[in-house]
Parts: structure tokens; C-alpha cells; sequence
């Protein structure tokens, strides 16, 4: 069913990440500084640790472009790690002198597993000692690899279909934005720009004061962004089965980030609690063809795209290396222990944003592809352009 197929590789502090993206057709603009433009803005936003100051992301294409275009074969992208030279010895991927290792001052095996994250469930299930092996590949330092791939999937979605795609922050921990305030393509500039890529100013203060605390506090937030398309086309998805429900897939695509846990489509949750005569989005006729009165439902009605604005929603827990450290077990030596902690975001939801976008695009880039196939933009587009002037009723 997937037209489009994709993979990444790679550890938090390896020599690099890849990813591949099969399936795409030929014909998709696509630069290292596209790629490069939507790595930077997942390292942007207040409350991000150390880390993303001093390491930088390389871009490299190793395949399925050329001279700034898709060629339709896979695309494989390289994300380079600036700071390898230091990992060199503790990641290798052959065999180190034990001596060489401990020289590196970086090689203590880490056996206070961090409650929230990876480290203890999978050290039981891989067989480690150690988190080591483990957290290097649950870091969320993977999801460059997948902005990358998300930046060449909005590529085509904007060129195929007319489809554009906007994050922003609506809550971080207590801190909320006015409900039912949309930004569109035109805002992406001024949510960049802000510190939690809230567009509401007090909001964004309020965010910004409730890091500040938590920083104070040695603790950690999470939040919930939502992200937007604008020009989806009905008909995305389908109703027939469970497998090819678009908000399934988009559900699942976000619920994959690392730490999100809970996701809603439309007004998900709320919907619960109020009467049906409420929750529905009414349809009506108007000027300009059938439309609806408001936008509950996210833009999807049956697992379809309804062609009305695309809204979902996903949740993070807070970052799970806390640094007033919680109570865990050395597995060492079986006695109770602070988890391990170094260094960590205090807050990675605007972030986990960017990263939404990229797992929303890779979503509709395939969605897209399933209905309309085409093996160039051109050819794509046509198919759209033929759908959308043939709809019956409209
Ligand atoms: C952009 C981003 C940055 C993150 N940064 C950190 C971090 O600095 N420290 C940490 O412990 N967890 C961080 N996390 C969360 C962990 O990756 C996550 O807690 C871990 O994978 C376990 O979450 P899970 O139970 O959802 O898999 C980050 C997540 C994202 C999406
Ligand atoms: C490196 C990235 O995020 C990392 C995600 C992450 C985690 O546990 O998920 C932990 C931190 O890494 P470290 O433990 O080495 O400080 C973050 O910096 C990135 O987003 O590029």
C-alpha cells in the first residue's frame, strides 16, 4: 500500500545519521540547504541543552538527486556529526583497546537506567549491561534524520499538490495558547523566530517563565504542538479499512517521535465531552462549493481528508533525563540509586514540532502518492489538478 518507503540509521554520537526515501517521484526540488534551513529549526528553541550550540548537522546527499532535483531513484541523505572525534573510541565499530577506551573519560558503563526513557526495558530486552547501547539509538537526536526526509517530502507536497505545512507550540506544561488560533504558511517566519514558536505573545512568555522555573528546579516539561496542512485534497485516506484511515497513519507517524504520547486529531479529546449537535462540523453551501461552518473534526471525517484544514495534535512527557535525578536501580550492584544524568533538554517541545511536520509530511507525501501516483511532478500534478476538476459533487 505505502508508495513511498523509508528507513534511517545511525547513534546520537556516531559518525553520522542516514536516511533513504524510496518511492518518490522525479522532479522534487531539493537543495542541502532546503535540508539544511529545516535541520536548523529543530535545533532552535528555549529550554534545548547544550548540545545543540555546539554540534552541528553535515549534510550530504549520497543519492536520488541531482543539480537541485529528484531522479525518482531512492534518495539517501548523510547527517554528519561534528562532534565524531570526541565519540571516535566509545562508538567504534570495531573492536577498541580496553586502555584506549577508558582514556576517553566518556566509556563509564551507565548502569542507573533513566526512568522514562529506553535505557532498563531495553537493556533487559537486547541483553546489555549497560544503557549505552541502548540510549544511543532512543535518543531523539534520530529525528534529524527524519527532517531531513520530511523537508524533501514537503518538496513535493508543495509542488505536486499545493500542500503546506505549519507547527506551533499550543501548550508547555501549564502554559497555554488561546484555543482556535491557526497559523498559516504566512506565520512560519514569526514562529521561528519566537523562543517556543508560540504565536501568541503572552503565551510565549508564560512558556518561556515555566522553563525558566523548571530550569531553577532541576526539572524537565514536556507540551503539545499541533500541526496544521493547508491544501490537503478530499479524498486522502479511505474508510475501508483500518490500515488506510489517514488519521490512522497520521496517529501512528506521531505517536513514533520519541516521547509523544498522546495524539489527537481535530479537537480529539474534547469531542468526548460535549453533545454530538456540538462536535460535528456542519456542512453547508457557499459561494465557492460545499464547505463547513467550523474545522472539530481536524480535517479527516471516515479515515478520508474532508479538503478542509488538516489538524492534529501531539503530546510530549517531559525530557526523561531529569536532573534533580529520580530514584532507580543500579543494575551493577542491585542497590537503589539516582539515575543517571550528564546533561539534557530541559524542554525539546518546539522541537518535537518540527519534527510532527516532518512525520506529517512523510505521511501526505505518501497519502498523495497512493491516490494520485505519477512518476514526475508534472505528472503527479496532472493527476491532482484531473481529480480535483472532475470531483462530482463539490
Ligand atoms: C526533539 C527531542 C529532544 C529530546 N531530548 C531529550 C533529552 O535531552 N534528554 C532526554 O532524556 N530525553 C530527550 N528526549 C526524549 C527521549 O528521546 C524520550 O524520552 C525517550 O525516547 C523515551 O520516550 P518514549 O517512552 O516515548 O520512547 C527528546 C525527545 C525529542 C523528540
Ligand atoms: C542530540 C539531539 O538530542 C538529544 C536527544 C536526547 C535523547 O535522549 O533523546 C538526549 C540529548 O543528547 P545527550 O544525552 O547526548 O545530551 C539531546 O541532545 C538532537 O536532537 O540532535
Amino acid at each position: 500500500m505505502s508508495r513511498l518507503r523509508w528507513l534511517t540509521a545511525g547513534e546520537s554520537h556516531g559518525p553520522a545519521l542516514v536516511a533513504t526515501l524510496e518511492g518518490l517521484p522525479a522532479g522534487v526540488p531539493v537543495t542541502t540547504e532546503l535540508v539544511a534551513d529545516h535541520l536548523a529549526r529543530r535545533r532552535l528553541g528555549y529550554g534545548r541543552g547544550a548540545r545543540m550550540k555546539f554540534e552541528q548537522d553535515e549534510i550530504t546527499f549520497l543519492g536520488g538527486v541531482r543539480h537541485g532535483l529528484s531522479l525518482g531513484s531512492p534518495i539517501a541523505v548523510m547527517v554528519g556529526n561534528t562532534e565524531w572525534p570526541k565519540w571516535e573510541k566509545v562508538m567504534s565499530a570495531d573492536p577498541v583497546d580496553p586502555s584506549e577506551l577508558k582514556e576517553t573519560g566518556r566509556n563509564a558503563p551507565l548502569t542507573r537506567p533513566r526512568p522514562g526513557h529506553a535505557d532498563l526495558a531495553g537493556m533487559q530486552k537486547y541483553g546489555f549491561d549497560e544503557a549505552r547501547p541502548i540510549l544511543e539509538r532512543a535518543s531523539a537526536r534520530e529525528t534529524a534524520a527524519r527532517v531531513a526526509l520530511g523537508a524533501v517530502a514537503r518538496s513535493f507536497l508543495k509542488e505536486a499538490a499545493g500542500i503546506e505545512i505549519v507547527s506551533h507550540v499550543i501548550e508547555l506544561a501549564a502554559a497555554k495558547a488561546p484555543y482556535g488560533v491557526y497559523p498559516t504558511p504566512a506565520d512560519v517566519e514569526k514562529l521561528d523566530a519566537d523562543p517556543v514558536r508560540c504565536l501568541d505573545a503572552d503565551a510565549s512568555k508564560a512558556m518561556v517563565a515555566e522553563i525558566d522555573q523548571a530550569h531553577k528546579d532541576g526539572d524537565t516539561l514536556g507540551g503539545v504542538v499541533e500541526v496544521l496542512a493547508y491544501g490537503v485534497p478530499v479524498g486522502l485516506g479511505s474508510h475501508v479499512h483500518w490500515d488506510r484511515r489517514l488519521d490512522a497513519r497520521l496517529a501512528a507517524a506521531l505517536m513514533g517521535i520519541q516521547a509523544i504520547k498522546g495524539v489527537e486529531v481535530g479537537d480529539g479529546f474534547d469531542l468526548a465531552r460535549v453533545p454530538g449537535s456540538q462536535a460535528h462540523d456542519e456542512i453547508v453551501r457557499t459561494e465557492d462549493g460545499i464547505k463547513r461552518t467550523s474545522g472539530r473534526s481536524g480535517g479527516t471525517e471516515g479515515g478520508l481528508t474532508t479538503g478542509e484544514l488538516l489538524r492534529v495534535r501531539a503530546a510530549m512527557k517531559p525530557i526523561a533525563t531529569v536532573p534533580r535525578a529520580l530514584a532507580t536501580v543500579d543494575v551493577a550492584t542491585g542497590e537503589a540509586a539516582a539515575a543517571h544524568h550528564q546533561r539534557s533538554d530541559v524542554c525539546a517541545v518546539p522541537a518535537a514540532g518540527i519534527v510532527a511536520e516532518a512525520m506529517v509530511a512523510l505521511v501526505l507525501a505518501d497519502a498523495v502518492l497512493e491516490k494520485f501516483g505519477g512518476d514526475s511532478v508534472p505528472e503527479t500534478r496532472r493527476n491532482v489538478q484531473g481529480y480535483l476538476d472532475n470531483l462530482r459533487i463539490r
